[in-house]
């Protein structure tokens, strides 16, 4: 997941919260209208319009689920319209009874509450209007129980909302990390783990962004360590991967660091030349084929070549007929080198020429 779907999710989390906060405010106007708690003034203009609106909101979502409405302005806009109902139905309602306005604050801040648990904005620009309505209204007179009522859960808000807040921070180093991690599991998977360097996979990679960043001259080499078996039988597995690990460094060390560098097969390697001319293709691989040869491994089973352990190799261009076709051609190429006698280099061109 990238830090784009982790934000998405998060919009997506409270689009849900939103859609409850409405049917909640318009079961709630519903209700008031339907069991008013004084039978005075129970349809009001303001309670019908937090019906249509929270009925028109909720609809609009469920329509068009792609819309991200602005909560803090729904919030806020169905704040101030409770707040008008109260203070309509204040007025009718007898002087001396306060539970009225309890009753409402409650409501709101239930419905505040249970619907932006995670959102500490939305729910303070919800409750403040109707609970700064109410305080007016109130004149100071059960100040207690007022402060009690919005202290409550506006103190539960804030300390959900701060857990919240670390868990979400837990939740996105952790994403974070396993980003991180899977980057590094895809670029290990593209070395071959003995000898560094580039696996096949690695190697197409690499050559899709030579071929994408334009035209130019490449070259192909395929290189094979001759004799590899019998130096594996008399001389053991674990040298055979000894010699393998010096052979692809003194590859790696006698190319340009923007030439592709991979280990094509068990002891075969292919080395992709970018941007080069043929003359200099063909200097390389002679400067690849005698630094191996300098190494001067002890091979004393290679002794129809040398003592040591050589390489042979086949060069051909990367031409507009792709990769396959080169390495084909290189390959037909390193046969006939190894037909040669070994420790020596073909190119393809050599070959059509013969
Ligand atoms: N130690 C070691 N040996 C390997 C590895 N991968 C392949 N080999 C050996 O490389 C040898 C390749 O042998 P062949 O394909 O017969 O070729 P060759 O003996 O090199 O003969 P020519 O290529 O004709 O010169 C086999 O013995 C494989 O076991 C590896 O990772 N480690």
């Amino acid at each position: 997941m990238s830090a784009k779907n982790w934000r998405a999710l998060n919009k997506g989390k409270h689009q849900l919260s939103l859609r409850l906060f409405l049917l909640l405010n318009a079961i709630s106007a519903c209700f008031s209208m339907v069991s008013p708690i004084y039978h005075t003034a129970a349809i009001t203009v303001p309670v019908v319009l937090v019906l249509l609106l929270s009925t028109a909101f909720l609809i609009w979502q469920l329509v068009d689920k792609q819309r991200l409405i602005n909560i803090n302005s729904v919030s806020f806009l169905l704040g101030v319209i409770w707040a008008w109902h109260v203070v309509i139905k204040n007025n009718a309602i007898p002087a001396t009874d306060a539970s009225f306005l309890i009753i409402a604050l409650l409501s709101i801040l239930f419905i505040g509450s249970i619907s932006f648990i995670n959102n500490l904005q939305a729910f303070i620009l919800h409750c403040l209007p109707v609970a700064l309505t109410i305080a007016w209204l109130d004149q100071g007179e059960h100040w207690p129980r007022v402060l009690y009522s919005i202290a409550l859960p506006a103190i539960g808000i804030t300390i959900q909302h701060i857990i919240q807040r670390r868990n979400d921070k837990f939740t996105q180093r952790l994403m974070n990390k396993l980003l991180e991690e899977k980057e590094t599991l895809n670029d290990l998977s593209m070395i071959d783990p003995l000898t560094g360097l580039y696996n096949r996979r690695g190697f197409q990679n690499r050559l899709e962004n030579v071929l994408a960043a334009g035209s130019g001259n490449h070259y192909v080499l395929l290189l094979d360590i001759d004799h590899f078996k019998a130096y594996n039988d008399n001389y053991g597995h674990s040298m055979g991967d000894q010699a393998l690990i010096r052979v692809s460094a003194a590859i790696r060390d006698a190319v340009r660091s923007r030439d592709i560098v991979t280990r094509y097969g068990g002891e075969e390697f292919m080395v992709l030349l970018t941007n080069i001319d043929a003359d200099v293709a063909l200097q390389t691989a002679e400067r690849i084929r005698q630094r191996v040869y300098d190494l001067k491994i002890l091979h004393l089973f290679n002794e129809q070549v040398a003592t040591n352990v050589t390489i042979s190799i086949g060069l051909s261009p990367l031409e507009d007929d792709g990769i396959d076709e080169a390495l084909r051609m290189a390959d037909q190429a390193l046969y006939r080198a190894k037909g040669q006698g070994r420790n020596n280099i073909l190119t393809s061109d050599s070959l059509q020429a013969a």
